[in-house]
Order: C-alpha cells, then structure tokens, then sequence
C-alpha cells in the first residue's frame, strides 16, 4: 500500500451466509492507471466492484479512495467523492435522447441542488453553459455526436455501452470502475471501445478499474492485472506476469494443482480463456 493511491483494497473480505465471495483481498489503484481485475465466473469481481462503489459493506477490511476510508459511506457518497461506474448491462434513460443521458451524468456531478435548478438561478445557468461545453465534448470524444437526438431505446446494445460510458464521464470521475464494457459486442464493437477507453483515459487523466472477460482487451489495456478465484487474490502484476502465472493458468483451466509446472500460458483468444 502506498499512501499515494488512487484505490487502496486492504484485507477485504465479504461473506453472504456460508458464501465467501471476498477472502483478504488487498491491492492498490495507482492515480490515472488502467488496472484490471480478472478471474472465472464466481471468482468475486463483481462482488469487488460492488464493495468499491459502496453497493455492498464488506464483511471486514478497508478501503480508501485518495487517502480517507469509504468502506462505511454511502453510494451517493463515495460518487461525490470522484468515484463513478458503468454495469454489465448498461444502465440507461429509457426513453430519453443521447444528448439527455449524457447530460443526466452533469447532473450528478452538479454541485446543485434540484431547487436552484428548478429556480433557474443564474449561477446553475451559467453551470448550464458549462455543462453544455462539457456533454458536447464527451460526444465527440465518444463518436456519438451524429447520434445525439436519436432515442437510446433505437439503438445497439453495443451503442448503449458506449452512450452509458458517456453518461459516467460526465460525472468527470477521478476513479473509473468499467464492469465488462465489452459483454456482448462484435469484434468491431470491442475494438472500437478498447480505442474510447484508451482516449477517455487520456483526456481525464482517470484511473480505471476493468472488469473483462475479453483477455486479449485485457492484455491491450491494463498496465497492472489482479487475478481472483474463489473469492481470493491468486495473482497480481504486469499483463506478462500474470498470464504466465501457473496459479493463474491453473485457475482459467481448472486442471492442474498448484504450483504444478506449466508450459502454456492463459490464452488471449476469444471471450472466456
Ligand atoms: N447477492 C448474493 N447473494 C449470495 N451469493 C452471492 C451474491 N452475490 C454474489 N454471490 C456469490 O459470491 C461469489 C462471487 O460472485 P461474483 O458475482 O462476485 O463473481 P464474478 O467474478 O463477478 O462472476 P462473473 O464473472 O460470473 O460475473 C459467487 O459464489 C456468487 O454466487
């Protein structure tokens, strides 16, 4: 642990009934890095995700977010506080515009509250005007800007990611947790959102948080990967690292005991390795 991380995971564990879906967990988030957390299906990472956002209160553990613990705050809190997610299936305004969802992500990030705007006050105008600059930028960043009066009830599931993902940039997060933003796209899809998260992270200076299950987007991606099975860390380093892991092939393949001698690595070749 270093007191200059953007996320600090200590020792977390969360049970439900006899389940232990965290173990101990520990790892770090370093400022504006791109760190995924793989492992199989059941592994706990969406457990992790929902501990970090504050949807779940871990069992025990800490964790803190630029230094000051959130393992006790509210959701709404700990989003003031810089941190922002999207979800395996993507959360979105039926109903409502592009251009709408994402200026719904202003709104969150607005200092604001829902009177001053009823009211029309001039400062919340002028935060309008901001705000505006703002939305605009994302689409362009995002390629959405031609698809901005279209109804996101018309469009792809892949295009819905990406409008989500604009919604959550909105917010301007410091800490970004992206759960699975490839589920379900085409390969031209993934390719194209590898490229947005790649210029989202540029742009923002964000840190990222990645869940995937995609290990080639996985490899292209993140600088540092944490390895669960079973609730617990197995393996943690560089995308080489990890994917020569025995523990690691061990875990994708089920097969060999640990600490066996392996000789192929875990594969980057299509979804579930
Ligand atoms: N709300 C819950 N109630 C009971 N058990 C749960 C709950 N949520 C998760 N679990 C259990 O905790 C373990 C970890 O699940 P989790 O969904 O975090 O894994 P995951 O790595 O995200 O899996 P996947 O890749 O399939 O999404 C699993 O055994 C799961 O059945």
């Amino acid at each position: 642990m270093t007191s200059a991380s953007k996320l600090v995971v200590s020792d977390v564990s969360l049970r439900f009934g006899g389940v232990n879906a965290l173990s101990e967990v520990s790892f770090d988030v370093a400022p504006a890095s791109l760190t995924a957390l793989i492992g199989p299906n059941g592994a706990g990472k969406t457990s992790m995700f929902n501990c970090v956002s504050g949807a779940y209160r871990p069992t025990s553990g800490e964790i803190l977010l630029d230094g000051a613990p959130i393992t006790r705050l509210a959701r709404h809190r700990i989003a003031r506080m810089g941190l922002a997610r999207s979800f395996q299936t993507p959360v979105v305004l039926a109903g409502q515009s592009v251009l709408d969802n994402v200026m719904a992500g202003r709104y969150l990030q607005g200092r604001h509250g829902i009177l001053s705007t009823v009211l029309g006050l001039s400062a919340v105008r002028r935060d309008e005007d901001a705000n505006r600059g703002r939305v605009e930028h994302i689409l362009r960043l995002l390629d959405l800007t031609s698809l901005r009066g279209v109804c996101v009830d018309d469009l792809s599931y892949g295009t819905k990611k990406r409008v989500e993902m604009a919604r959550v940039i909105a917010q301007e997060p410091t800490l970004l947790l992206l759960d699975e933003p490839m589920a379900g796209m085409t390969l031209d899809e993934k390719e194209a959102m590898s490229a947005y998260i790649l210029a989202v992270r540029q742009e923002l200076e964000t840190a990222v948080l990645l869940v995937e299950h995609d290990m080639g987007v996985v490899m292209q991606l993140a600088e540092h990967v944490v390895v669960l099975n079973f609730g617990r860390k197995i393996s943690e380093g560089s995308p080489d690292e990890v994917q020569r892991d025995p523990a690691v092939i061990s875990a994708y393949l089920g097969a060999a005991p640990d600490g066996a001698e392996q000789t192929t690595a875990v594969s980057t070749e299509g979804d579930q390795p």
